[in-house]
Order: C-alpha cells, then structure tokens, then sequence
C-alpha cells in the first residue's frame, strides 16, 4: 500500500485514479511514500525521509526544495503545459481589464444608487471609463513555453502586433508558435517596444527580478506590465518606482503584495491562473498517472530533476538506483550485483546534469543484502526494489 499526503486540494478525477487497493490518499500522513501538492511552500517544513517522490500539479516547482530532492534521489514531477491554456486565457483578461477600466467601471456601477434616473448616472459618469484597444498595440512576451506561446497566439489572434524573447525555446514550441510572433533579439530590445508587456518564466536564480530597474529605463512610459508567473520576477522596488513616476502606467498580477492593494493601477487576482475545472483536473490526471507509474513501475516521466527513463518490465524484480552522474557508477553496480549472485535481465541508465538514474530488471529476488550492499556504494542517492 502506497501513502500519499496531499497538501493542496487535488482534483478529483485524478485523485479517483489511484485504486484503492494501493494507495491510501490523506492530508496528514505518518511517513508518506509520495506527496502530491500544488502551491503549497515545501521549503517551510521538512520532508519526511519516507517521500520516494514530489508530484506538482501544476508547472511552476519553485515552492519545492528540487536541489535537496536531487541530492536525496527523489524525483520531482510536473504537468507541463496542462494548465496553460486556463493562464493563457487569464492574461488576455488581464490585458483587457488593463485597457478597458473593467476593474473600476465595475465598481463604479456597484456602487450606483439604485433609485433615481440609472441611464442618466450611466451615460453621464461613462467617460471616467474610456479605454483603449488592444488591436494595433505590441506584445512583448517573455518566456515562450507553453504559457508564453499560447498568450501570443491568442494576442497576435486580437489584432495585436507580438514580439517574443525565450533563448532557450524548445522546437515543440517552435512549431506551435505563430510564424506572425517576431523574435526580440534581446530582452532590451522587446521592452523598448512593447506597449504591453507579460513575463512566462520559471522563478530562479536568473530570472528573479527580470523585470528590474534597468528595464524600467527601457520600457515605454505607460507600458502595461502583466505578471502571472511569479512575483519574484518583477522586482519590488522596480515595480514601486514605476508606478510613482508613470513609467508603468498598469501592472496587472496574480500575486496580491499588500502596500499595493488600494493602488487603483494595480489590479490583483488571488493566483488564480490555473484555477479552473479543466486545468485542475488535467494537471492532476497528468501527475497522477505519473506518480503511478514511477511508484509501481520506477517509471519517469516529467521531472523536473531526473532524467526521462522508462522500461517495459520484465524479471521477477526492478531496482531503481538514483546516483551522482560520476565515472563507474555502472561498473560498480553490476559487480556487487554479480557478487550476489544476481543476474540483470535487462537494465536502463539515463542521465541529467549531476543525477543519474538506473532501473534493473533481475531474475531473481533482491536480498536485504544486497540493497544495503548497493546504497553502501560511495555516489548512491537513492535505491529501492519493486515487485520483489
Ligand atoms: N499564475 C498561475 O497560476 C500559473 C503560473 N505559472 C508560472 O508560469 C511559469 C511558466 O509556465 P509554463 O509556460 O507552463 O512553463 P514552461 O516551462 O513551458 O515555459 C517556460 C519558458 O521560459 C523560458 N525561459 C526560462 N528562462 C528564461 C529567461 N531567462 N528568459 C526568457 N525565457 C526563459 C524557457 O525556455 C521556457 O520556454 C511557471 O514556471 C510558473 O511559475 C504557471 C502556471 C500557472
Ligand atoms: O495550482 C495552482 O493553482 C497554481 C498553479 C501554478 O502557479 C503553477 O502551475 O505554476
């Protein structure tokens, strides 16, 4: 039986894919083998020496500890790209609340007193409210990933003029990227054009406060600054400057930061990007069926810290082995297994950065010994044995 502990709401139909006969699915768990979460700060509390794996129902990771997870030889999985389209939608929201006033007009007519000549007060006060279109005006987007992509499309698909800048962008992204996007040869470049300008980056050391001082000198007086990625990236003083001297004339966020919530420039959503039906549930369906697989079968797929490694089964047992990505860690490996007199039916390596992954198929079962014998060895991170 497998214990997960869920730390945020998970979607239904995903948690329903976890048969109860295997796992047993709680918000307080004594020694979990996997934690399933969402935006949860892992980085508060520790993870019990229990956890075999982090499963984020989302795509950020930055509110999990992925480095000590690395080093303890516990994946971290995500579901890319399943909740893109609810963000994406969420900041062509975002724009035209910016553009349109939407924010204040709607408050505006809550506050109406109801008695009295109605049309009269409407036509009369509408004029605070005038707007402007979105078609015609630059996009400049920040990060062309699965979010990035999907809100330039649906721009250009407005009528908007949309530059992009990603120097790491993947050719799946490419492909689905619309040929009208321009490439920004540099992040100086789309700040001075963009009219409207959204960041779709992962928080981390590089990208932390991207948007900074030194693009406040660059970006056009007025630009709309939209940041549905993390707050982390727009950098506080930055952004307060900015708004004080006119440099940026809207910032719209999904990150409420409390000296800003009476600033009638700021409009704030409660992180709300990917709260939606479809998003929750694809985003637990995808993870779910993840953590199954890499539970029961050793399987990966979409990690953010082991490499992609998947092996039909075969034998009577699997191993799985995390170690550091280091010279003889294979040779090492068979030997204590031949010593034991255990024979590889078939094996799989993989490897990403300074982790390495092993899943070994054995014809016969793996003694006690021979799992101590194997995390003995100097660079094992993790080792565990499935179906002994
Ligand atoms: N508001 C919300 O509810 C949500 C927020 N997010 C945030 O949005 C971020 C992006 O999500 P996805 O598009 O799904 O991730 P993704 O991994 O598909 O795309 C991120 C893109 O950023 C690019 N990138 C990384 N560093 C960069 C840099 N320094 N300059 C330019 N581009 C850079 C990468 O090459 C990649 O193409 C997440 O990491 C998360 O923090 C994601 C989902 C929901
Ligand atoms: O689960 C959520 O609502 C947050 C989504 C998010 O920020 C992400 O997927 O990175």
């Amino acid at each position: 039986m497998f214990k997960i502990q869920t730390l945020n709401n998970i979607s239904r139909n995903g948690l329903d894919r976890l048969p109860a006969n295997l796992y047993s699915v709680a918000n307080e768990v004594a020694a979990p083998d996997a934690v399933l979460v969402r935006s949860a700060d892992m980085h508060k509390a520790p993870i019990a020496a229990s956890v075999k794996a982090i499963a984020r129902a989302g795509a950020g990771t930055n509110n999990i500890p992925v480095a000590e997870m690395s080093a303890r030889g516990v994946p971290v999985f995500n579901a890319p790209g399943a909740n893109a389209n609810a963000v994406k939608e969420l900041v062509v929201a975002g724009m035209l609340l910016a553009a349109r006033n939407i924010a204040d007009a709607l408050g505006f007519v809550r506050g109406l007193d109801a008695s009295g000549d109605l049309h009269h007060k409407v036509e009369a006060e509408k004029k605070r409210f005038v707007g402007t279109e979105l078609a015609g005006k630059t996009l400049g987007v920040v990060g062309l990933g699965a979010i990035g992509v999907k809100v330039a499309n649906a721009a250009y698909a407005l009528g908007m003029r949309v530059i992009g800048f990603d120097p790491h962008m993947t050719v799946d992204g490419a492909w689905q990227l619309s040929a009208e996007v321009a490439k920004a040869g540099s992040l100086a470049e789309l700040f001075a054009a963009s009219d409207y300008l959204t960041f779709h980056v992962p928080l981390n050391d590089k990208t932390r406060g991207a948007f900074g001082t030194q693009a406040l000198e660059l970006v056009r007086p007025g630009v709309v600054l939209l940041n549905f990625a993390r707050e982390g990236i727009v950098d506080a003083a930055a952004l307060r400057k900015g708004l004080a001297d006119g440099r940026i004339g809207r910032y719209v966020s999904d990150f409420p930061e409390a000296d800003l919530l009476g600033d009638a420039r700021v409009i704030s959503l409660p992180h709300l990007g990917a709260s939606t039906g479809e998003a929750e549930e694809n985003c637990a369906l995808m993870v779910v069926d993840q953590l199954r697989d890499f539970l029961e079968h050793g399987n990966v797929r979409n990690s953010v810290n082991f490499p992609e490694t998947r092996m039909a089964r075969t034998g009577s047992a699997r191993i799985c082995i995390a170690n550091s990505n280091r010279p003889n860690m294979i040779g090492q490996l068979s030997h204590v297994l031949g010593e034991a007199g255990v024979n590889i039916a078939q094996m799989h390596n993989a490897s990403r950065g300074e982790l390495a992954y092993s899943l070994i198929d054995v014809d016969s079962p793996v003694p006690d010994s021979l799992v101590a014998a194997i995390a003995a060895i100097d660079g094992i991170l993790s080792v565990r044995v499935i179906g002994n």
